[in-house]
């Protein structure tokens, strides 16, 4: 979930700052993390009080029939909390979740015909374990496929799960052999509010996740896989974590429903429940748990309801679908919605949470001085060495044998007309497109045959021309992200002051691009890499925001230690940031120095300016 002390409501960029969102003052930072941290202890605490009367009110004061009816919508809850996690924060089809329930009530049932001891409080977790290699399993395939042929998959599997459990029937049926409470969960009473501890647990195991990297992983790969493997993430590792963590819940729901029903049959996990189930997830948000539980909640009383007025059960899946469509289309879930409006009303208009600001100097890291860094430059290997690296797209030669070495401690350009190469350059040398030959060495060390991800992790880390930033993280979520470290107040603050003006608060989804690419730059210097490749980083700003970018560029060396090969078509901001810069041109290098003289070369005048020389 996300942390109660983050705010979800947009902002207007403050007085002073340019509507990018690059900073143009230094801002006093008001230290008020610590305060929003404590006041979401404070509203957990206050939510699980209130929660927790109102589960016993519900058990206390309902009548059996409707006691019934509203465990089976927590277990719907902690169903619907399985596909927040794949589908929600991932962004992946999963329509087998009933299958993974079926092997947790399978599990569930076996251990109580063996008798082993300890009862639901031990056969539950045991459930979800049971799931965990079959979720697994299921994510084999989704590392290369996405969207309706996953769809496919999941769904293939769970008919394939119905069938065996057909044939077989579920342990001790046979035999009349019911699933036993544990004493004190006895009555229905008893079990709807062990239910409802339960579902709770996984809510705050969830939202504590959502707070670690492997949470925030699952949600930056739902926006970009290309972006989540440059920021150092294992993609097929966050892909199977989040079906593996998917599948233990889900299994864990199975078990809660074999508690419920006593005995479970094959029909009690149809695979149609499994889209209905995703329809659900979809439409309520059940990537936080107050969606889980509406959706749960819904399909309840949605059956209940069709029932009483003698309507097929069939038309509760229209409405789903229509809720799942509308929420597509939407882009946000019920329980977006709710959070946004509770928002809005809780934050005032002056936001207390202030845009990160500018370091005080003694917060700053301090720059080494230049005599220090001048040596650090002369003595260190190169911060990045490409030798003889080419990039062939069937007949098309996009890079030809280039050449490049960006010195440790400089800023170096990569210019180039339109379809120069560079693209395909950064991409060959990130791991993206493979390289036809050469090598790529990042502080003397030869990365080429790494995978995206452990290159980022051995130090050359880069940005993206598109907008490839996670929506569903807040600004300090993705800086924790993006850095691969747990960044104090005063670092956060550091790396955001003079870029770019948001408060670490404020979620992704409500800055304009501009500001939220020079987030990406903020993100990716934070990590502190040994060279650093922005990609155009200056598209969409204005001339005066792009003139203070290049002075801020220019520190970036000694701010971080970290070098930066700046992709860009803005010559003015080559000017006044790099001291080197390589021209490519029909994917060749064809200059290479200092600007001034590079840019005065009538060859480069001649294929990227367009222009004759004058003298
Ligand atoms: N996936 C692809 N398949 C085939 N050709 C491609 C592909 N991607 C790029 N190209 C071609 O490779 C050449 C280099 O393209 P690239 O995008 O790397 O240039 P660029 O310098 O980055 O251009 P821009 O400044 O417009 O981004 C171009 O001729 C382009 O058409």
């Amino acid at each position: 979930m996300r942390p109660a002390d983050e705010s979800t409501a947009p902002r207007s960029a403050p007085a002073g700052a340019p509507e990018t969102g690059i900073a143009a003052e230094p801002r006093a930072a008001q230290g008020g993390i610590r305060a929003f941290a404590a006041r979401g202890v404070v509203r957990w605490a206050g939510g699980a009080v209130v929660l927790s009367v109102l589960a016993y009110g519900l058990a206390a004061g309902l009548p059996l029939y409707w006691v019934f009816l509203a465990m089976s919508a927590v277990i719907s809850g902690v169903l619907l909390q399985s596909l927040g996690v794949v589908a929600g924060q991932a962004g992946m089809v999963s329509l087998c979740q009933m299958a993974f329930a079926a092997i947790g009530a399978w599990t569930t049932s076996q251990l109580n015909v063996w008798g082993v001891p300890g009862g639901l409080y031990v056969w539950l977790p045991l459930a979800g374990l049971a799931a965990v290699p079959f979720g697994l399993l299921i994510g084999l395939p989704a590392l290369r496929l996405r969207g309706v042929h996953l769809a496919i998959i999941t769904l293939g599997f769970a008919a394939t799960i119905d069938i065996v459990m057909a044939a077989n029937s579920f342990p001790g049926v046979s035999q009349g052999i019911v699933v036993g409470r544990p004493a004190g969960l006895g009555s229905d009473r008893q079990y709807f509010l062990f239910c409802c501890g339960v579902f709770a647990l996984v809510a705050v195991a969830l939202a504590l996740v959502r707070r670690t990297r492997l949470g925030a992983s699952w949600r930056a790969l739902r926006e970009s896989e290309r972006a989540t493997a440059a920021a150092g993430t294992s993609v097929p590792g966050a892909k199977l974590s989040a079906f593996a963590v998917s599948a233990f819940i889900a299994g864990v729901s199975g078990a809660l429903l074999a508690g419920q029903l006593a005995m479970v049959v094959s029909r009690n996990f149809d695979p149609g429940q499994s889209l209905v189930a995703y329809a659900v997830a979809i439409m309520a948000g059940a990537h936080h748990a107050e969606g889980a539980l509406i959706g749960g909640a819904l399909g309840v009383v949605v059956a209940e309801l069709l029932r009483r007025f003698d309507v097929p059960q069939q038309w509760a899946n229209v409405v789903f679908a229509v809720g799942a469509m509308q929420a597509m289309t939407q882009g946000s879930g019920m329980s977006d919605g709710l959070r946004a409006v509770l928002h809005r009303r809780r934050r005032p208009r002056t936001a207390p949470d202030s845009p990160a600001a500018a370091p005080s100097p003694s917060a700053a890291p301090a720059p080494p001085p230049a005599e220090t860094r001048a040596e650090v430059a002369r003595d260190a290997p190169d911060a990045l060495r490409i030798t003889g690296v080419s990039v062939r797209y069937g007949q098309v030669v996009a890079v030809d044998d280039v050449t490049l070495t960006v010195p440790a401690g400089e800023v170096h350009g990569l210019v180039g007309p339109n379809g120069a190469g560079k693209s395909s350059l950064v991409d060959a040398i990130s791991g993206f497109v493979p390289a036809g030959g050469g090598t790529v060495e990042v502080g003397g060390v030869d990365v080429s045959g790494l995978a995206v991800h452990r290159r980022a992790r051995a130090g050359l880390r880069r940005t993206f021309q598109q907008d490839r930033v996670p929506v569903g993280l807040t600004v300090r979520e993705y800086l924790r992200f993006a850095s691969r470290r747990p960044l104090g107040d005063a670092e956060l603050a550091d790396g955001l002051a003079g870029l770019v003006a948001v408060a670490p608060g404020d979620p992704i989804a409500a800055l304009d691009v501009g500001t939220r690419r020079l987030l990406e730059v903020a993100g990716t210097l934070l990590a502190r890499p040994a060279v650093a490749v922005l990609d155009e980083p200056a598209a969409g700003l204005g001339h005066s925001e792009s003139e203070r970018l290049g002075a801020w560029l220019r520190q970036v060396p000694s701010r971080y230690g970290t070098s930066v090969l700046l992709i860009e078509h803005d010559l003015d901001l080559v000017r006044a940031a790099c001291s080197g810069v390589t021209v490519l041109d029909f994917g060749e290098v064809i200059a290479a120095g200092p600007p001034a003289e590079v840019f005065a070369e009538p060859r480069v005048q001649r294929a990227y300016l367009g222009e004759e020389p004058t003298t």
